[in-house]
């Protein structure tokens, strides 16, 4: 557990961590990719972790080397070989998803099973469209939830499928299985998800093309392949992990901090977007397109925020800032309502019980919706017992509320972090002293 006390201003500047959604998706490619991938700034969180531990489950062979790079020694596109044992995903839902759609189209066998919290979010949302390509996946208790077995297929046909969610793992989920199959294979999504796996799979060689719709709903088409190449990929800041601090040098008065190197990609950029209209001083400076992923620092000034509606397309650019946001908004003047992002039920908690229980539990007038929440921002919050429920993003953002609240805030579960952003609490602690 961990004490947080309402803090003096931050200052100074940070670099974040590599980006969790990239680095997982280096080590995939890279191991499809015929030669060695190197990575720079990899992320060392559990999630990153268990992608590789999977991929070394299957023979690759990945190694990090003295300057921090990782060398993925891929075999190619036809190159995984039976895993001797049932692949430990753990808390990572898109190592499970995305994993799945290579792993329907090998000539093996193989299990895949998480951690409690993964093994109970969906995975019909993946086996439903990679089994109208002819995949087969079985979950093995029959609830549409992990341990899943796949026994791969040589056959998979391409398809057109119209996806419900807009959803980056399942969106990615068929464009691997698209890779293996006959024919091309398009997923139409309700709003342009994050689209690191359009980026960097065309930048290894694949066929890739992406339409933007009149209504905003986006559609992605890709061609089979027969091989992809190895690749030099620096991985940016994870925009998802600077948020927090972000958020702190917005709620702390007298606050000035410079976050470098944040990929600031518009489909995951919407935190920024949203900031900006609650009133944030954020300078975007020494913007650069770099490989394939914009990357900006962001100079971060305390700012009086007030409230605003947050619907519609932005959400998937910011699904999983949104229990840092409703922290900002239970500090901001007004109304915050945060509709349409449903989807928060199906992360590692149900992210619209855990932040309402939690901003409740500080004093927050907070209300939870079918699909967000409304929150009545402005109320002084005080120091309270924080219950993250193993959830990572949970454990942060109310790190960040506590450093802006009256009295003592106790995070338990600090160690839930590690998943995406091992050392936070110490990178917090650099900016308040
Ligand atoms: O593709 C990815 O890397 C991710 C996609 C998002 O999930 P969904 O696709 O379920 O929205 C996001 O919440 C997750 O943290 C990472
Ligand atoms: C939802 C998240 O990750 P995943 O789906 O990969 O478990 C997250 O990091 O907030």
């Amino acid at each position: 557990m961990r004490q947080i006390k309402s803090s003096s201003p931050l200052k100074g500047e940070i670099t974040i961590p590599g980006d969790k959604s990239i680095s997982h998706r280096s080590i995939m490619f890279g191991a499809l990719a015929k030669g060695v991938t190197s990575v720079r700034h990899f992320l060392e969180g559990a999630d990153c972790l268990s992608t590789i531990g999977c991929f070394r489950q299957m023979g690759i062979e990945i190694q990090k080397e003295s300057d921090g790079r990782i060398l993925v020694h891929g075999k190619g596109i036809r190159g995984l070989t039976a895993p001797a044992a049932t692949l430990d995903v753990g808390n990572s839902g898109t190592t499970t998803r995305l994993i799945s759609g290579i792993l329907s189209a090998q000539n093996f066998t193989s299990v895949l099973s998480g951690d409690a919290s993964l093994n109970s979010r969906p995975m019909g949302r993946i086996i439903h469209p990679l089994s109208m390509m002819g995949a087969q996946i079985k979950s093995l208790r029959g609830n549409d939830c992990a341990p899943l077995q796949i026994d791969g297929r040589m056959d998979l046909h391409g398809i057109h499928y119209d996806s419900p969610v807009a959803s980056a793992q399942v969106k990615s989920a068929i464009l691997l299985a698209g890779l293996y199959a006959d024919r091309e294979t398009s997923v139409h999504e309700p709003a342009l998800s994050r689209n690191h796996t359009e980026l960097m799979l065309s930048q290894f060689g694949a066929d890739l093309h992406t339409e933007i719709l009149k209504d905003g709903s986006a559609e992605i088409r890709i061609s089979p392949c027969e091989e992809l190449y190895a690749q030099d990929i620096l991985v940016p800041g994870d925009i998802s992990s600077a948020a927090y601090f972000i958020a702190a040098a917005l709620l702390v008065p007298g606050s000035e901090v410079l976050i470098k190197n944040v990929g600031i990609n518009e489909t995951r950029a919407g935190i920024l977007k949203v900031c900006k209209d609650m009133g944030a001083d954020i300078t975007y400076l020494n913007q650069n397109q770099g490989a394939g992923e914009p990357t900006a620092d962001l100079l971060v000034r305390s700012s009086s925020l007030h409230g605003v509606c947050i619907e519609g397309t932005v959400i998937p650019t910011l699904i999983d800032e949104i229990p840092m946001i409703a922290v900002l908004a239970a500090f901001a003047k007004g109304q915050t309502i945060i509709r349409d992002a449903a989807e928060l039920k199906v992360k590692e908690t149900d992210r619209i019980r855990t932040v309402t229980e939690n901003l409740k539990a500080m004093g927050a007038d907070v209300t939870p919706t079918d699909d967000g929440m409304i929150i009545q921002g402005g109320k002084p919050l005080h120091g309270a017992e924080i219950h993250p429920y193993m959830d990572h993003r949970i454990a942060m953002a109310f790190a960040v509320a506590g450093l802006a609240s009256e009295g003592e805030t106790t995070i338990l579960e600090e160690q839930c972090v590690d998943v995406s952003y091992p050392g936070f609490f110490e990178a917090l602690h650099t900016l308040t002293v």
